[in-house]
Order: C-alpha cells, then structure tokens, then sequence
C-alpha cells in the first residue's frame, strides 16, 4: 500500500491548487481524478459557458445595432464554429492545469476513481486498468456534483440533455424546453434563444430566481421575457412521450407542449453515492452533501471536503476560496473559518450581480435597514451604451451605514457589484461612497447616485 501525507480526491478548482499548495510544502501529495483536471468549471461549468455567452451576447448586439444608427445585418449562426472556440477555450484551460499539476514536485497526479476501504484508506480503480490502494492521514474530498434529473415518466427515453451535453449538441434546437428556472436554465435559455431556439422554461417555484428579491426576479423575467423566451412557473413536466420525431411534453395543468430537445437544469447531486463514505465514518446529510463544520472538517477526524460536494453555494470561487481556508488551517495551523460574504453572477445579459443579504433577507431578520435603488435609465453610461436594462439596488444598515447586500442588474452587473463587495469588506459605509471619486463615465460611479438616493 502507498502512503501519502494527504490525498485530494477530484481536481476542481478547489482541489487543485490545494494538491499543489501542500506539494510544495513538502507534503507527499495524491491527487485523484477520474476524467478531466479542471472538474466542473473548466470542462463543463463556467468556461464552456461563457465562452459560447460571447456570441450569444455578439448575436444580441447585432439585432440592436440599428438602435445606435449601424444598420448590421446578421446573416447566420455558425454552431460548429461557435462549439470549437468553445472547445479550444476548454482545452487550453484544461492542459494548462494539467501541466502545472505535472510539474509540481512531491505531486502524484493518478488517473482513476476512488472510494473509502476505511478511515485513512482509498482504493483507486485505475483508468489505466487495475487499483491501488493507498493511505493518507489526510483525505480532501472535493468531488463536485452533477446534474439531478428529476423522475419524471418518460424522461430516460426521451433523449434529454444535460448542460454538458447540450454544449455538445452540434445541431441548434428548434424548441428548447428547459427544465428548471435556476443559473444554468436562464443563461442557457438566453444563449439558446440568440442562437435561434424557441425557448420555454418549466419551472415549479412560484418565481424564477425565488431565492432573490421579487423585484429582481421580475426585472430578469422581464429582459428575458422581451427577447421571446416563455417561462411557466408553479408547474412542472408530468409526462414526455417520445413520438418519432419530437417529445410531447405534458405539464401539470394539463398543456402538451411538442419540442425538438429537453434541457434539465434542477440543481445538481452531490458525488458522494460512491465514495463509500460510511468505510470512513463520514456524514452525509439528507441531500447527500458531506457534513462538514465552518473548518471545512467532515465527522470524520483528518477528512476534509471542500466545493460543491459539502452543499451551500455552489460556486467555482467558493471552492477556491475552500481550497485557501484549508490550506492555511492545515500549513499554518490557522483556525479560519468559512463565515465569509458571498458573492455571486449570473450571467444573462445584462448581468445580476449579487453579494450579501437581499432586502426581503433583511426584512425577515428584522433588521434596521434603508435601501437605496436607481434604475439603470438613470445611469450615464448605460445612456451613454444604449443598454438601460435593469437597475441597481443595495441595502444598507440605517444605523452604521454599511452596505450588507446588493443586486446590480446592469450589462457590467458583476463587476459594479463587486465594487460594492470591497466596500463590505473594507467596512465603507454608503455615506463615504456617495462622495467617494470614480472615473467619469464608468458604470461604478452611478454609485455616487446610487447612495444619494438615501438624502433624499
Ligand atoms: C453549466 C454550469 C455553469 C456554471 N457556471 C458557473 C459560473 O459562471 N461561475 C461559478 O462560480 N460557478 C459556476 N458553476 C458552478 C461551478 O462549476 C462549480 O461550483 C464548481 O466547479 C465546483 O467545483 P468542485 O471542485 O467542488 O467540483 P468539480 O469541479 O465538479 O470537481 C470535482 C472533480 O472530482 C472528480 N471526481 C468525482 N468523483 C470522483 C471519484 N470518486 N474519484 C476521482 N475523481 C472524482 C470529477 O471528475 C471532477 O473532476 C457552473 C456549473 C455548471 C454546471
Ligand atoms: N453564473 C453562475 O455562477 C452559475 C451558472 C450556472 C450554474 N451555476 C451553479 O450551478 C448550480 C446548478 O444550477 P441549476 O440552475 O441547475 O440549479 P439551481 O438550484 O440554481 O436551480 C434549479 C431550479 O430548478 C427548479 N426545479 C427543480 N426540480 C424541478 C422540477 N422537477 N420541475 C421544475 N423545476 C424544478 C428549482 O425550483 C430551481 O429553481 C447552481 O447552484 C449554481 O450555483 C452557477
């Protein structure tokens, strides 16, 4: 049996740094993978995504050109061109991890899936052929998650597509049916929608985006409901029958809906059916998440699991930021904690741009709060852009002044929402920002306005 002083089980973008990091702190390190380095987020999660959000948004500007006085014409859409940039992004992200995962000593990168056998001990079967099994007292689980298909009659003979498999898809749907009205549903219906599908989103919450503030919800629905895209909420798929050349799909109230394609975007499982957590005495909850404490610790003593797999938000810089609490708790022997502001994007055109509390959040806390909105019509340079879409809100404490949350739905949405992000962490308060100098006309300065909104 192989020994190691840890083992990193999936190279995402939490487990792979924290390989490297302990590597080269001398630690022998293991680093497992059963498919791609880079996980979720440089294969199939952000990059991919974003990277086909470009001609999307390139479509978009096309047809709105002629409101800016250009009179552009689009003529059409090139999937096979628009899939290999897609996959020439992926690649050179994926191969650039891969080496710096090569190249760092005292890492051993094996290729192969691996489950408990006990406490401190793994069983890798190889890709190659065969298994190892090998030992660490310090086990890192960062084996993401992925797609949850609900169970729905007819719905393994219907063909459906996942997020991965549909950014493999080389033919453009006729009509999409989206399953779900969460990220990966509104950014795909949108992407989908400029591509040239009709695009309908089944979703069973009473709202798309139900965890926001209902105006922000209904601004989105708004902006994606003006490019033709039909959302039906408080419903859900009870049936897909798989005629011959489409799928009838059956919702609760009784309407049949024939599409060419079905995009399920219900959440996503955690990877933990078949790590044989029980061998090591690790929890699970009753999603499947590994249980872990605010020091990322599972019940299990010297386990740890970071990313998707230990459920909260599910984010690639959440399990980067896993990735450097842990490495500090267990290099420098700090005692950080995972009590941190979340920040988050979504990424439809325009962007929602999110950190902290929403306002309803507040309300239900009790709070003493003031907030302050300005609707983007309202801001310069979005005058300026000829994009008025959306607005800008934060919520604030009526007695300090500092920010604890904002919603910027705006075409830079995330990067003016991160402004305010540093202004939370720097303890700004919103009086300072009303004052503060910002390069005219950039998007951010509209925070002048944004704070002014409160004297008033
Ligand atoms: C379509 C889509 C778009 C997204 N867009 C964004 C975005 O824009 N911004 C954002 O912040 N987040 C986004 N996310 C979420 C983000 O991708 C995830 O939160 C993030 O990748 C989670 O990282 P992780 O390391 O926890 O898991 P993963 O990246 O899933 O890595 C887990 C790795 O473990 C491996 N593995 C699993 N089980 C085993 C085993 N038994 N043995 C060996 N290896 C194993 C897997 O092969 C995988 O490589 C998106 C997700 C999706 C699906
Ligand atoms: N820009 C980003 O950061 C980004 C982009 C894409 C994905 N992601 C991450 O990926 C994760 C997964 O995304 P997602 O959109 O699949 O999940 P999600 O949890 O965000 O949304 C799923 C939606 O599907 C609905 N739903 C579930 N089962 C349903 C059913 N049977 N019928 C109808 N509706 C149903 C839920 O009510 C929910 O609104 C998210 O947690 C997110 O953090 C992030």
């Amino acid at each position: 049996m192989k020994t190691y002083d840890a083992i990193i089980i999936g190279s995402g973008q939490g487990g792979t740094p924290l390989a490297k990091k302990l590597a080269k702190a001398g630690w022998k390190t293991a680093l497992i993978e059963k498919q791609y380095i880079g996980g979720t987020c440089v294969n199939v999660g952000c990059t991919p995504t974003k990277t086909m959000i470009a001609s999307a948004k390139t479509i978009y500007t096309i047809t709105q050109a002629h409101t800016l006085g250009v009179e552009a014409e689009l003529k059409s859409v090139d999937i096979a061109t628009i899939l290999k940039r897609k996959s020439d992004v992926v690649d050179l992200f994926r191969d650039g991890s891969q080496k710096g995962v090569e190249e760092t000593e005292n890492l051993e990168l094996l290729w192969g899936k691996a489950a408990f056998t006990g406490k401190n001990e793994l069983q890798v079967m190889l890709n190659s052929g065969g298994s190892e099994i090998i030992s660490a007292p310090r086990i890192i689980i960062s084996a993401g998650a992925h797609a949850a298909i609900p169970k729905i009659p007819g719905i393994e003979d219907s063909g459906y597509l996942t997020s991965a498999s549909l950014m493999e898809l080389t033919e453009i749907p006729k009509h999409l049916l989206i399953i779900g009205a969460g990220y990966i549903a509104l950014e795909f219906g949108q992407m989908y929608r400029r591509f040239g599908s009709q695009v309908t989103i089944v979703e069973q919450g009473e709202r798309i985006l139900v965890k926001e503030d209902e105006d922000v919800s209904h601004t989105v629905l708004e902006f994606l409901q003006q490019e033709g895209i039909r959302v039906i909420c408080k419903s859900g798929v009870t049936k897909i029958d798989n005629q011959e050349d489409y799928l009838l799909v059956s919702l609760k109230d009784g309407q049949e809906l024939p599409v060419s394609h079905l995009l399920v975007a219900a959440g996503r499982t955690p990877n933990t059916s078949d790590l044989n957590l029980e061998k090591a005495g690790v929890i699970v909850t009753k999603k499947g998440h590994i249980q872990v404490n605010e020091f990322l610790e599972t019940s299990a003593e010297g386990i740890y699991a970071i990313g998707d797999i230990k459920g909260g938000p599910q984010f690639t810089h959440i399990a980067y930021n896993d990735y450097i609490i842990l490495a500090q708790n267990l290099l420098a022997n700090k005692q950080i904690t995972t009590d941190r502001i979340v920040p988050y994007c979504m990424f439809t055109d325009p962007q929602l741009g999110r950190v902290g509390i929403t306002e309803t959040e507040a309300q239900n806390k009790g709070l003493n709060i003031k907030v302050a909105c300005l609707p983007m019509s309202k801001v310069a340079r979005a005058i300026e852009v000829g994009d008025q879409r959306g607005f800008m809100k934060a919520v604030v404490d009526a007695d300090s002044g500092q920010i604890l949350g904002a919603a910027i739905i705006a075409e830079d949405g995330g990067e003016i929402m991160s402004v305010l992000q540093m202004a939370m962490l720097g303890r700004i308060p919103h009086q300072q920002i009303r004052k503060m100098i910002f390069a005219h006309p950039l998007y951010s300065e509209s925070l002048n306005n944004l704070f002014l909104t409160l004297e008033k």
